[in-house]
């Protein structure tokens, strides 16, 4: 099953009298089960695409479906909808809130997604190695444990796709290979993947390799 296509995506960006290509026809699917790897050099459009998947961004053409239902040209609240049941997403931006322990970080998409289940919030912090750190507050973590918390919260309301920028920047190999495990189950209960990354070791463990440069993609 398709769960995330992209048609024809194409993004400008203004500045002045600068234009920006970032996204110039991109198209791309992932199946359910699967994960897929982006990379492209800095500056390429990883994450103006990812924006654009996650429904972030509104492309200026072409369009996005995740799990048969349109994502793009809808009003946001509809995207945030769509996207708070569908899709989790983990931007380079932290996605954790300052204020909430990381438990009730973890809580919060499930609230909003209207399924509180806390066994499954505690079972995502045991698998992403944060049982012990529950209560802390995100500013008490460290760099790694604050991309493991921000993976469990994208997991959080069992969506049918995860989109990942650079998931495991800045953390260590250790923790790199944990946070694979965790995508690697997620990919396993049927849950498709969409990840940038600038890692060799992981793209090597990903289902297929898309290469992004210019704004254009080749498989
Ligand atoms: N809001 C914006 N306004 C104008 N230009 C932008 C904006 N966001 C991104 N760009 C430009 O669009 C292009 C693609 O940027 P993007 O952030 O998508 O690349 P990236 O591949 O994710 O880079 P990195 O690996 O450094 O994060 C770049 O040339 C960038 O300067």
């Amino acid at each position: 099953m398709t769960t995330l296509l992209a048609d024809d995506l194409f993004r400008f960006y203004h500045v002045g009298d600068e234009e920006t290509r970032a996204l110039r026809g991109v198209s791309l699917h992932v199946q359910s089960g699967e994960l897929v790897a982006i990379m492209g050099p800095s500056g390429s459009g990883k994450s103006t695409l990812l924006a654009c998947l996650a429904g972030l961004d509104d492309p200026d053409g072409g369009h996005v479906e995740v799990s048969g239902q349109r994502l793009t040209r809808r009003p946001e609240a509809e995207r945030a909808r769509l996207r708070g049941r569908k899709v989790g997403v983990l931007l380079q931006a932290e996605n954790l809130m300052p204020h909430l322990s990381v438990l009730e970080n973890v809580l919060l998409p499930m609230r909003l997604a209207g399924t509180v289940d806390a066994t499954f919030a505690q079972a995502l912090l045991a698998q992403v190695g944060l049982s012990e750190r529950h209560q802390h507050l995100p500013g008490q973590l460290s760099g790694g444990e604050l991309a493991r918390a921000g993976l469990a919260v994208a997991l959080a309301a069992k969506p049918d796709l995860l989109l990942a920028d650079e998931p495991t920047a800045e953390v260590d190999t250790g923790t790199e290979a944990r946070l694979f495990e965790v995508l690697d189950a997620f990919r396993t209960r049927g849950g498709a993947v969409l990840i940038s990354t600038h890692s060799p070791a992981l793209a090597a463990r990903a289902d297929r390799v898309l290469h992004l440069k210019d704004g254009i993609l080749n498989g």
